[in-house]
């Protein structure tokens, strides 16, 4: 990564969120730019004087403006993105993930984009709600499905529910109507282990999700539906697991899931119109990473399945893709403020900024490595290891074990991650009271707050005992010794 010479610009340390000016007329800076490729967002450019341009953005502006950590959301990249799946995948169904990332302007840009909505919560359910999504293009998931949301999802009238146990269809039966019946997919268990994170890997026999084509459980419950009057056995579900960087394990899903349907037809005499291929499409999270080409994806898989139901004599279903990180992984950037860099002689230097595992937990948790770089100035410093860590309490707070960053790093710098659209946000916490960060969108040269700021009378907002108007004094117990009680 180059990293070249330009101004730090300061940031006050109570930044208060405010709009942004017009953007500026494109600088000298901007006019030399060199192309930043994956996994930085599309349209991002190395300015001269060493700023992370995204789509005509300063991510060092934008840093000043809300505070940091900020989390950066391409508002145009996320567009392509949905555009790029819509044609690489023409006549199916694309669902957007949104355990991936989610908020009503993400929402809208999917929908405005075509594409439907994968929820997975009552939480998820009510932010499409609060959009007016529309209900014909929402399905639900999950393997435990609290039967409230059950209820609501029934109440807006979610389209398709994907049954994921025996127990959830007499549950959802009852709540469903022989008048109107709620239209459901089975997920099945293909037995297929693919590789990625064991974490993150869904597709085998070992793992919680799904119902086993192998024991004859998904048959069992596929009956189980079939006598419910109340509910619609649509099609079948299937998700084999998340970063998956090869064509061949979907190839190997989809067969088994023709396969199954065929099994379906020959015993219950059904043939059922959907097959929903989930997601878990990888994308780039560091420079030279691998990504799953959606066109390459798309093409096999849509031969794959028309062979496998020409040769079993079934019908093409309609096909649905649930894509979530490969929509949002690449739109998404967090930039840091350095807090304090140390060296240890032999060891290396830890460089602390002012975010961590609350922000994004998936190095901690996955050992996932992303793409991190200095921003906002530029350097003649040469590269030297440094393992970048959060402010958390933790040892195991580390953004990046091993990142080339120039020797001159110091506090007030900025460094900016790349890939961290999609599960970061949507997976970060409040760990140490920590209040989570603002998201801006940027759209045609503009940051604009999508998602303000968690503050600490957020994080109070929840304690119901907490009682403004009354403070400690006097609640000490009698028998504390004096001199304590003065300290
Ligand atoms: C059922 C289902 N569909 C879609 C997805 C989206 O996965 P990804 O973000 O890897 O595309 C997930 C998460 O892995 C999932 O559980
Ligand atoms: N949270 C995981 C992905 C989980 C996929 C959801 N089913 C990650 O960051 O990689």
């Amino acid at each position: 990564m180059m990293h070249l010479a330009g101004p730090l610009i300061p940031q006050p340390d109570d930044a208060e969120p405010k709009e942004p000016t017009e953007p500026a007329e494109p600088s000298k800076a901007a006019e030399t730019a060199i192309d930043a490729p994956p996994p930085w967002p599309d349209r991002t450019v190395w300015t001269s004087d060493g700023d992370l341009q995204i789509d005509g953005a300063s991510t060092a502006a934008a840093a000043h403006t809300y505070g940091t950590p900020l989390i950066l959301v391409s508002e145009r990249h996320v567009r392509d993105r949905c555009r790029a799946y819509r044609a690489a995948f023409p006549g199916t169904e694309v669902a957007y993930a949104a355990k991936a990332f989610l908020c009503t302007a993400m929402a809208r840009w999917v929908h405005e984009e075509g594409l439907s909505l994968d929820l997975c919560s009552g939480g998820e359910l009510a932010v499409a709600t609060a959009v007016g999504f529309p209900a014909e293009r929402l399905l639900l998931h999950g393997n435990a499905k609290p039967p409230r949301e059950l209820a609501a999802a029934r109440s807006a009238g979610v389209d398709r529910v994907v049954i994921d146990s025996m127990c959830e269809v007499n549950r959802l039966a009852v709540l469903a109507k022989r008048r109107s019946p709620q239209r459901v997919l089975l997920r099945i268990t293909p037995g297929i282990r693919a590789r990625t994170h064991k974490a993150i890997a869904t597709g085998g026999e070992d793992q919680k999700f799904g119902l086993s084509i192998a024991t004859g459980e998904a048959a069992a419950v596929a009956e189980r539906i079939l006598h419910r009057p109340e509910l619609t056995l649509a099609g079948v579900h299937c998700h084999i697991g998340s970063q998956i960087a090869t064509t061949g394990p979907f190839l190997a899903a989809a067969r088994r899931a023709v396969a199954f349907l065929s099994e379906l037809r020959d015993r219950f005499g059904v043939t059922l119109g959907e097959l929903d291929l989930g997601g878990g499409h990888a994308v780039a999270t560091v420079r030279g990473g691998t990504a799953l080409d959606p066109a390459l994806l798309g093409a096999r898989l849509l031969t794959t399945v028309r062979a496998e139901c020409a040769d079993r004599d079934l019908p093409m279903p309609r096909l649905t893709v649930e894509p979530g990180r490969a929509i949002v992984g690449n739109a998404g950037v967090t930039v840091y403020r350095v807090l304090a860099v140390k060296s240890r002689p032999g060891r290396g230097r830890f460089i602390a900024v002012d975010g961590g595992m609350s922000d994004n937990p998936r190095p901690a948790l996955y050992g996932a490595r992303h793409e991190i770089a200095l921003v906002g100035r530029t350097t003649k410093a040469p590269p030297r290891p440094a393992t970048v860590v959060g402010r958390h309490c933790e040892a195991g707070d580390v953004l990046a074990h091993r990142a080339d960053l120039p020797d001159d790093v110091h506090p007030g710098d900025l460094l900016a991650v790349a890939c961290t659209g999609a599960y970061t946000h949507a997976m970060a916490s409040t760990y140490n009271m920590v209040g989570r960060p603002p998201i801006a969108a940027i759209a045609s040269g503009r940051a604009r707050l999508l998602v303000r700021r968690e503050t600490e009378a957020d994080l109070l907002a929840r304690d119901m005992a907490h009682d403004k108007d009354r403070d400690m004094t006097g609640d000490m117990p009698s028998d504390m010794p004096r001199d304590v009680d003065q300290r």
